[in-house]
């Protein structure tokens, strides 16, 4: 940021069941995602105004990562990520951005695999 500070809105365990998957029976499934996102954001306006049009809306942001990975139905979590980071930074104003999804029931074995990227710059 830009100020200096190092401000964030969070958005953990967001779940989206969603088309998402490289193998034939995957195409034909819903499986559900979890989505994690840190932003970067200056709290300080909206700490000052009250005002939650001064805010990141974590609520419309909820809404909009939701309805695009519905809508987008990749096979690649990495194509996923793309999409939703991309979004973010384009109709939301996100500078930085640290995004985490994860696919529970992929491997069995596992409690959890996924993908995690970062984009934009803080500063
Ligand atoms: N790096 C990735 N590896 C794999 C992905 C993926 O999206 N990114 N996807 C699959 C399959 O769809 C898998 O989830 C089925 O269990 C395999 N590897």
């Amino acid at each position: 940021m830009a100020n200096g500070k190092w401000d964030t809105v969070l958005i953990e365990g967001l779940a989206v069941e969603t088309v998402i998957g490289v193998y034939d029976w995957e195409r034909e499934v819903t499986q559900r995602l979890l989505v994690d996102l840190e932003l970067a954001w200056d709290n300080s306006v909206p700490g000052a105004s009250d005002d939650v049009a001064d805010a990141l809306d974590y609520a419309a942001v909820s809404e909009r990562v939701s309805q695009c990975l519905k809508t987008l139905q990749p096979e690649l979590l990495e194509r996923a990520a793309e999409e939703v980071a991309r979004l973010l930074q384009s109709e939301f104003g996100v500078r930085w951005l640290r995004l985490t999804l994860s696919k529970p029931g992929a491997v069995p074995a596992a409690r959890s695999v996924g993908v995690r990227i970062e984009r934009g710059a803080r500063a």
